[in-house]
């Protein structure tokens, strides 16, 4: 070929590689924009959907806080269910890398024939029965065939596509096996997930896991499958290294695990005696409001699922009656003339000190609260501190319980929550109140920025705890002792 015709050669491929180039850019230019209008089309149906659930909790919907919710909890109920928009070939393809095995006759080790395991993937789903986030620590093996392994990322890319839809857990674990296995086409995939699901606020023991309802399940095909097989030993074993014991721990079915299925509710039409029943009735069932039940379902339905599809059916019902646990009550608006917001009455006189007052503290009180950004809740501990006002009396634990139960269980924001209940202490101690809420938001870790690990300490410091740095010192001392010890 002579120089001229290499010239327009190299001219016509690179030309060619422009327009594929322009015509893949074109493509998700295009994508993007069917993906933007579509998520505008869902939020549009979804927001008044939303403030129909804020006005049922007696909320004002135009106050500061609440004013953007409704965008937001689309946005995360988009952002939660965009695996139904995810192809898991996109995700695959390209990511298949060659590398060979040894000779099936000596052993099984590196590519086709050995096993690979990818540990504690972090996911977060949403509970089909009740619209509340779970976790999961997802576990997967394969063992490549045909000379190729797929890139390690791959593995909890494709397992993320099956959590970002409405689930339960084995339906999960089954989907993200079965896509792995049509996509890599390996010897075998196995996958093992240890799943949690927040308990009714009522049975939330502390900010740690205890409390949540755990099951675990697993999924497996080809080679992995069988009682006696020897890839999943060795699946098993590789998991137990890392203390996961899954022949101890799986469970078959996951039907009954979410606790708001135990707790359902009748609809409340506006006449109660005629409330249609979904189950049995707790006595502590509140009806839910049959115009909030409606919103949900058509929340459902902007997110393109179907709200008759069996595993739906009563979803609406439950996390309405999940957010009528948290609904403003009456003696709120009582209440405002009560809690203190002149901030001079809590200074207290320069160089009082208070070594010789006992400080009360009342520690590890649990709450659950409802995050009024984004409808999700936040939860963990209080610890509550006071100086002794010189009278002798101890307020009982059970009344600060219930002062953390009253400002808790509402749509809040933790500052407030805690502002709040200090403000309410000093009006009982006069002399000093001091107040640090440790907490879990699941808006922090199921969605948008996605800190699993992450935790958020407030502290609230009023009157002569302001003055006397021992004092704060000697209650910071006592919650670091008891840390560990609560349960
Ligand atoms: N200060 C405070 N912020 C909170 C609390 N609960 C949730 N948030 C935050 O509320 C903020 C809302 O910000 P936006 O940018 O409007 O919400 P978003 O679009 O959902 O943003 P991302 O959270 O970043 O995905 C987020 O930063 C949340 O983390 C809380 O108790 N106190
Ligand atoms: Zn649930």
């Amino acid at each position: 070929m002579g120089a001229l015709e290499e010239a327009h050669l190299a001219t016509a491929t690179a030309a060619a590689a422009i327009s594929a180039c322009e015509c893949e850019c074109y493509e998700e230019e295009e994508d993007d924009l069917v993906e933007d209008e579509e998520a505008a089309a869902a939020a549009d149906a979804m927001e008044p959907a939303v403030r129909a659930l804020l006005l049922g909790l007696g909320e004002d919907a135009r106050r500061e806080g609440l004013r953007r919710t409704p965008k937001r909890v689309a946005k995360a109920f988009r952002d939660g269910t965009r695996g139904y928009r995810q192809k898991v070939k996109d995700i695959v393809q390209g990511a298949l890398f060659p590398e060979v095995g040894v000779d099936k006759r000596t052993g099984s080790a590196g590519g086709t024939g050995g096993q690979v395991v990818v540990r504690d993937i972090d996911l977060f789903s949403y509970c089909e029965s009740c619209l509340l986030p779970f976790s999961i620590q997802c576990h997967v093996g394969y063992v490549p065939s045909g000379g190729r392994v797929v890139g390690l990322s791959k593995l909890s890319r494709v397992a993320d596509v099956f959590a970002k839809r409405l689930q339960n857990p084995q339906r999960l674990a089954n989907e993200v096996c079965g896509a792995l296995h049509a996509s890599i086409q390996p010897a075998g995939v196995a996958v093992a997930l240890q799943c949690w699901h927040i308990p009714l606020p009522e049975n939330l023991k502390c900010k740690t896991s205890q409390g949540w309802i755990s099951t675990s399940h697993s999924s497996r095909s080809g080679v992995f499958e069988g009682e006696s097989s020897s890839f999943w030993n060795d699946f098993s074993a590789l998991l137990k290294l890392r203390g996961i014991d899954m022949d101890k721990d799986s469970h078959s079915s996951s039907v009954a695990w979410c606790p708001l299925r135990s707790h359902d509710v009748p609809v409340c039409n506006g006449h109660c005696k005629k409330a249609t029943t979904h189950g049995a009735i707790s006595p502590k069932s509140v009806p839910a409001p049959s115009n909030m039940v409606s919103a949900v379902s058509s929340m459902l339905l902007s997110l393109g699922e179907d709200p008759f599809r069996k595993e739906l059916v009563g979803t609406p019902q439950r996390y309405v009656q999940w957010l009528m646990k948290f609904r403003a009550c009456n003696l709120d608006v009582k209440l405002n003339g009560f809690t203190l917001n002149n901030l001079s009455v809590y200074q207290s006189p320069a160089g009082d000190a208070t070594d010789h007052r006992a400080i009360h503290s009342e520690l590890h009180l649990p709450f659950c609260a409802q995050c009024e950004h984004h409808l999700l809740p936040f939860y963990g501990v209080v610890h509550i501190g006071y100086l002794d006002s010189g009278d002798g009396e101890v307020i009982d634990r059970s009344h600060f319980q219930a002062l953390v139960h009253f400002y808790g269980c509402k749509l809040q924001v933790q500052e407030r929550m805690t502002r709040q209940i200090a403000e309410a202490v000093y009006s009982a101690s006069h002399c000093g109140a001091i107040v640090v809420v440790e907490a879990n938001h699941i808006c922090m870790i199921s969605r948008g920025i996605e800190k699993i690990r992450s935790s958020t300490a407030t502290i609230a410091v009023l009157g002569q705890f302001l003055t006397d740095p021992s004092a704060k010192a000697r209650f910071l001392q006592n919650v670091l002792d008891t840390t560990g010890l609560a349960v």
